[in-house]
């Protein structure tokens, strides 16, 4: 039994705590409302994140940070890509040893254009860091909890760390891959937001399932043409937090990026529909980023431009499918050509 703490109580970091409890772990799961901890604590539950799911009474809630930084040797890292830094930046005042820490958060941040990972070694001296490990994949949080059977990677360069994280999480419903490619792993999970946001817009408007096919795998070979450009190994991207996780974004009602864009695909604005959702949609702020990495590595993402466009530069979503099927012949395989 370890003693593991998971930094943000939405959705993710309610599911993940959940899974640690009942591994049999010592899981201390920390929000920075107060009032949500003692519901935690005392409903067994988290009605805005997680409705109708019983927590079990071996997971307990705070909302002193102290008192999380100061628990154990692991912390989970689960609140949006938007408040890494932050958390980052409170936590380390109080943390006293080399911790073991786990990213869940599938973002890039706009502007500095850093992977979470990188932010967080920004944020976090290196005698406060024992490792690093980003734990990504197919994985929505309503599906976890009713424990239907679910598969992720834990990523580390050094493997050991991803080993230890798979030994945390793996149980009978949750089973748990090793990765040391990290870049493509982080960029992976960022970037199928993007898509996602594509995939529901299509739905919105009406398309069917060629058009979401089609999004899906004119997607992964954008982001793997610049996830590669990065560092990343192509192969990561057919695996689970590439292909798996694309596919599920893509296709589930359960996705926030998935219905954000649907209901801009059926007409509603930007913001109506980020205030509709109460959670967070971490594909709008990583087009921002992508479109950014794009241009900065000089590699063509058509899908992510389209996705810019309708979000940050009011272009109509019809109007930017059109534009996408306009654009010039290609060879679908002209990627490959530059490794052959
Ligand atoms: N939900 C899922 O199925 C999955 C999510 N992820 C990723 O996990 C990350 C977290 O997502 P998720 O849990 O779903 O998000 P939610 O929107 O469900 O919850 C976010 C939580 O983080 C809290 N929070 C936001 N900003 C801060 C901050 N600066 N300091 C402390 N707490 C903060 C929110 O508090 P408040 O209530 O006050 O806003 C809320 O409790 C995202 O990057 C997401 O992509 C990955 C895999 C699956
Ligand atoms: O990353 C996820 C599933 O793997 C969750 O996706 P959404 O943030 O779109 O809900």
């Amino acid at each position: 039994m370890e003693k593991v703490v998971v930094l943000g109580a939405g959705s993710w970091g309610t599911a993940l705590s959940i899974v640690l409890a009942e591994n049999g772990h010592n899981c201390l799961l920390w929000s920075h409302r107060e009032d949500q901890a003692n519901e935690i604590n005392h409903q067994h539950s988290n009605e805005k994140y997680l409705p109708g799911t019983v927590l079990p009474t071996s997971l307990k809630a705070t909302s002193s940070l102290k008192e999380a930084a100061t628990h154990g040797k692991t912390i989970v890292m689960a609140v949006p890509t938007k408040g890494i830094r932050e958390v980052c930046r409170n936590v380390k005042e109080w943390i006293q040893e080399p911790i073991l820490f786990v990213h869940v958060s599938k973002g890039i941040e706009p502007d500095s254009l850093k992977r979470i990972s990188e932010v967080m070694r920004e944020e976090l001296p290196v005698h406060l860091i024992e490792g690093i490990v980003v734990l990504s994949g197919p994985s929505h949080a309503e599906e976890v909890v009713l424990k239907h059977p679910t598969t992720v990677t834990a990523a580390c360069e050094d493997i050991q760390y991803a080993e230890k994280v798979q030994d945390l999480f793996m149980n009978g419903n949750f089973r748990v891959y090793t990765n040391s490619d990290v870049i493509g792993v982080e960029i992976g999970g960022a970037l199928k937001n993007i898509i996602a946001l594509g995939a529901g817009i299509s739905d919105g408007l009406g398309y069917g399932d060629n058009a979401k096919a089609a999004l899906i795998t004119r997607g992964l070979a954008e982001i793997a043409r610049l996830g590669t450009k990065m560092g990343a190994k192509s192969s990561t991207f057919s695996g689970l937090t590439g292909i798996g996780d694309l596919i599920v974004t893509c296709t589930s009602v359960h996705s926030r990026n998935w219905r954000a864009g649907n209901l801009l695909g059926k007409g509603m604005k930007l913001d109506d529909v980020l205030n509709q959702m109460g959670m967070v949609v971490e594909g709008v702020r990583t087009t921002k980023a992508a479109h950014q990495l794009s241009k900065f590595h000089e590699v063509p993402m058509p899908i992510t431009s389209a996705l810019y466009a309708v979000l940050f530069e009011q272009v109509d979503p019809k109007i930017a499918v059109d534009q996408l099927m306009d654009r010039v012949k290609k060879h679908e395989m002209e990627d490959l050509f530059e490794y052959l």
